[in-house]
């Protein structure tokens, strides 16, 4: 039987940091020993705000605690937003000691990490993330930025968090269409690297999507432990990290298409992955059975699984020419070697990926 407490380490090095996973956690867990002065600022938005601000606040026991509170939505994760977190932090007359709180969804996680990372040439900050999906992979990894209307995540840095906890209860709030879109990111994980997970994921997917706090733990402690694991041993995408893109050059394509709005980037995610399996079906690593298993779980997390209406493939042929995985000019993909099993590779025929483009463009 799983449990409902859980913690692993992201193995850094000097920058080891604790992922602490349970139920109840938040405002009961003190963690003031990952704060490295007396000040803290808590960045959240204005859904979030009144649901857990005051809750967090009793996590920092002795601080002197300031928040920002950010207008809500993918669509403000630029450089005009992100410059009330520095406005707030200058006001409050916040030091290089300062630590900054992440509170909510992993736009707000994203965008505090990069604050983060800038402010007086950076200061410290913990991450509690409150969507699934924030849950299961933004707070971990240092991953941090904005969106560029050209490119997804195309400004930012690596910075990690000195602690991330995760409160299984804050997704009792939780919209169900955001609640898919977390699953994206966990099923990613079973097909790049857990087949075994899959299996899982098939028998548990109603449960998570219930919310069974049980199921839910153990997705997100096998998420991160995956997550963990690779970013350990790749922590700036030298090579082995690339694999965590899984469907997300077809979906950042999606998105930036979309204009960061109407789709969510756990739906784009979704999408972008059954694209990916298909071209890996049309060179012959997917057999049939996997690409149907890949379409069905897909599926049973009510997640999209064709490309926007009226997006081309040539919108996704110029969008995709700026991710950041290419190398001189070079598209590069991630695509399935079997099921559980990825690779980022150049090779493939030009032919072959327009066809998986025109199929999900119909
Ligand atoms: N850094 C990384 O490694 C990484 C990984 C995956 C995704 N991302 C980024 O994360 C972002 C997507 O994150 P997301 O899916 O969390 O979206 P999000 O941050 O927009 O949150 C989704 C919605 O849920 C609301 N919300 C948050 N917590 C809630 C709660 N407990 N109850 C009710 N509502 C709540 C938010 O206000 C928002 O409206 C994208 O920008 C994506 O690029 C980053
Ligand atoms: O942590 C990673 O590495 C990932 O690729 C995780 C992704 O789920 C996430 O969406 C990430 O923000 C994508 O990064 P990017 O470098 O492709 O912008
Ligand atoms: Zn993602």
């Amino acid at each position: 039987m799983p449990e409902v407490f859980r913690e692993l380490r992201v193995e850094l090095e000097e920058r080891a940091y604790p992922i602490l996973i349970g139920k109840g956690l938040l405002g009961h867990r003190d963690l003031t020993p990952f704060v490295s002065g007396r000040q803290i600022m808590i960045v959240t938005n204005t859904t979030v705000a009144p649901l857990y601000l005051e809750s967090a606040k009793q996590s920092f026991p002795g601080c002197q605690v300031d928040e920002v509170i950010l207008p809500d939505g993918e669509v403000h994760k630029n450089w005009e937003v992100l410059n009330r977190i520095f406005d707030a932090l200058l006001e409050k007359r916040h030091s290089r000691k300062t630590t900054l709180v992440a509170l909510g969804g992993g736009v707000v996680g994203d965008m505090t990490g990069f604050a983060a990372a800038c402010y007086q040439r950076g200061v410290g900050f913990i991450q509690i993330p409150t969507t699934l999906l924030a849950q299961v992979d933004s707070s971990v990894g240092g991953k941090t930025g904005i969106n560029h209307p050209l490119g997804k995540n195309m400004i930012g840095a690596f910075h990690q968090p000195g602690c991330v906890l995760i409160d299984t209860d804050t997704l009792k709030t939780l919209p169900a269409r955001e609640v898919s879109a977390g699953l994206a990111e966990v099923i990613k994980y079973g097909f790049i690297q857990d087949r075994e997970f899959i299996g899982w994921l098939e028998e548990n997917i109603g449960a998570l999507k219930a919310l069974d706090a049980r199921a839910l733990t153990e997705a997100i402690y096998r998420s991160c432990r995956c997550k963990a694991d690779v970013v350990a041993k790749d922590e700036r995408e030298g090579g082995l990290r690339a694999i965590l893109n899984l469907g997300h050059t077809f979906g950042h394509a999606i998105e930036t298409h979309a204009g960061y709005g109407n789709w969510l980037h756990g739906e784009a995610v979704g999408a972008g992955m059954v694209m990916a399996a298909h071209l890996s079906l049309r060179l012959g690593t997917l057999t049939e059975e996997e690409y149907r298993r890949v379409e069905s779980i897909v599926a049973a997390a009510e997640l999209p699984m064709r490309a926007p209406e009226g997006m081309t493939p040539r919108n996704f042929l110029d969008l995709m020419a700026v991710d950041k995985k290419n190398v001189d000019g070079n598209l590069r993909l991630v695509l399935l070697r079997s099921l559980g099993d990825a690779e980022v590779t150049a090779d493939f025929p030009q032919s072959e990926l327009m066809s998986t483009l025109e199929a999900f463009c119909k």
